[in-house]
């Protein structure tokens, strides 16, 4: 019997089907995992309950929701008041420990709950997958260290690690090198309130990723009440302040999450058809409203109309020279619709992406020229020179975002085979169901 999507084991190969004709879909993407994962430590940081509408459930959120829940969060999952859809009830009863955090291959978790463990009372250990050890996490933990906590984590800098928690933090000033990831400046000012003396976070280093998950961290400090300067609000450059006070529990809907968006807006592109994004923020700070520049300028046109986002493909894919630093988290999707367009692209400013879930740029290197392409890696980039690509399989080296661009090359590539493509559920563990029905297969 063929193998259907639901059915389909950690390493069993995934027939990535090709699209027949254009697509012409509605697609309800899930939460955001980045707003989802901030909003549950902003919560549990919060001096009363609080609510998350439509959050994400997948891997990550999980992970997040079960690390506060053993340091005493209590976190109810139902339906919210009004009884329309889920609501996540949030109840910030305590931070103790001893308790383990497991933070998965999840850099939210692994970054932004060291600094609320080190307000928890007890000891806190902290472990995950294999990758997870080999991911950047010095910048919390020095910064951790310079700010008053005692940690653990046998001089490597990274995981596993133990945070021996006091219920308290100093603060204050402190310099960080986030070159590797922004997430390090976030985790920093998520938990700031709480601290005695807040924060000052100082970046050193010579770049700073993924600018718009900082301001995303703002946001939503300053949504619960805190106080926050930055560069942007008239301060230093590379400098944030975070003024210790008590944080409101709120009733938040999370907005969809416009990265895992990308694969089914890919889908118009790539069919020359026509996909709807529902409930498309008008104004957000996810880097994924970056796709309708960017996919507007590699063929596609962008309309955001009172229903959402629809992206209309013109049966055309153009190449494109970007700078992807703010936005690193779109290369894998940008880079599979670049290898089928019809010039070359150069991506640009992403370095860092060598330590997220896997070396993306050499995994994408290795899988897109493994059916055919011709695509190099450079420092911070790649090159990709289309050619006429065939089928073969597609490994994901566990990173959803690979496990996605291979679905979008399979659109227009018979007899791709994606391995494990269960590894979506990090952040849409409905994919494949998703993709099938937007293909209507
Ligand atoms: O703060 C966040 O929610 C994220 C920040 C970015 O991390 P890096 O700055 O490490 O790239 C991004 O790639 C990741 O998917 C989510
Ligand atoms: C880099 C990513 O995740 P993480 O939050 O684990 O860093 C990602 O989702 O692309």
């Amino acid at each position: 019997m063929p193998e259907t999507p639901a059915q389909t084991t950690a390493t069993a190969l995934w027939p990535a089907p090709t699209a027949s004709e254009a697509v012409d879909a509605t697609v309800h993407v899930p939460g955001s995992k980045s707003v989802t994962n901030r909003a549950l430590v902003l919560a549990a940081l919060a001096s009363e309950p609080g609510w998350l509408r439509r959050p994400l459930r997948s891997r990550d959120t999980l992970l997040m929701a079960d690390a506060l829940r053993a340091m005493g969060v209590q976190i109810e999952e139902g339906v919210g008041p009004d009884g329309t859809g889920e609501a996540w009830r949030v109840l910030p009863t305590g931070l103790n420990g001893p308790a383990t955090v497991d933070v998965g291959n999840a850099g939210t978790v692994m970054r932004f709950l060291p600094p609320v463990a080190a307000l928890a009372d007890g000891d806190i250990r902290f472990d995950g997958d294999p990758r997870s050890y080999e991911r950047p996490l010095h910048g919390v933990i020095d910064a951790l260290r310079v700010l008053g906590a005692r940690i653990d984590d046998d001089d490597r800098g990274a995981l596993p690690l133990t945070v021996h928690g006091s219920g308290a933090l100093d603060g204050g000033p402190v310099e960080i090198d986030a070159s590797s990831s922004s997430q390090f400046v976030s985790a920093l000012l998520l938990s700031a309130p709480r601290f005695n003396q807040g924060v000052e976070v100082r970046h050193i280093g010579s770049t700073l990723p993924s600018l718009p998950h900082i301001r995303m961290t703002v946001d939503m400090l300053r949504a619960v009440g805190a106080q926050v300067d930055t560069p942007e609000s008239g301060g230093e450059p590379n400098v944030w302040r975070v003024t210790p006070g008590a944080l409101l529990g709120r009733d938040l809907t999370v907005e969809p999450d416009l990265s895992n968006a990308q694969p089914f807006l890919a889908a118009a592109l790539v069919t020359g058809g026509r996909v709807l994004i529902p409930d498309w923020p008008v104004r957000t700070t996810q880097p994924g409203d970056r796709l309708r520049e960017i996919f507007t300028e590699m063929g596609g046109s962008c309309e955001l109309t009172d229903y959402g986002l629809v992206l209309t493909g013109s049966g055309s894919i153009h190449g494109i020279d970007v700078d992807l630093g703010d936005v690193g988290e779109l290369t894998p999707g940008i880079a599979a619709v670049a290898a089928l367009a019809d010039s070359p692209s150069t991506l640009r400013g992403v370095a860092h992406l060598r330590l997220h879930e896997t070396d993306r740029l050499a995994a994408l290197t290795k899988e897109i020229n493994e059916l055919g392409g011709d695509v190099t890696e450079s420092a911070d980039g790649l090159h990709i020179r289309p050619r006429p690509l065939h089928g073969g399989t597609f490994h994901t080296y566990d990173d959803h975002r690979m496990a996605t661009a291979g679905a979008v090359i399979g659109l227009a590539v018979e007899g791709v085979r994606i391995e494990n493509v269960a590894t979506t559920a990090k952040t849409l563990p409905d994919f494949p169901d998703l993709w099938t029905g937007m293909l209507g297969v």
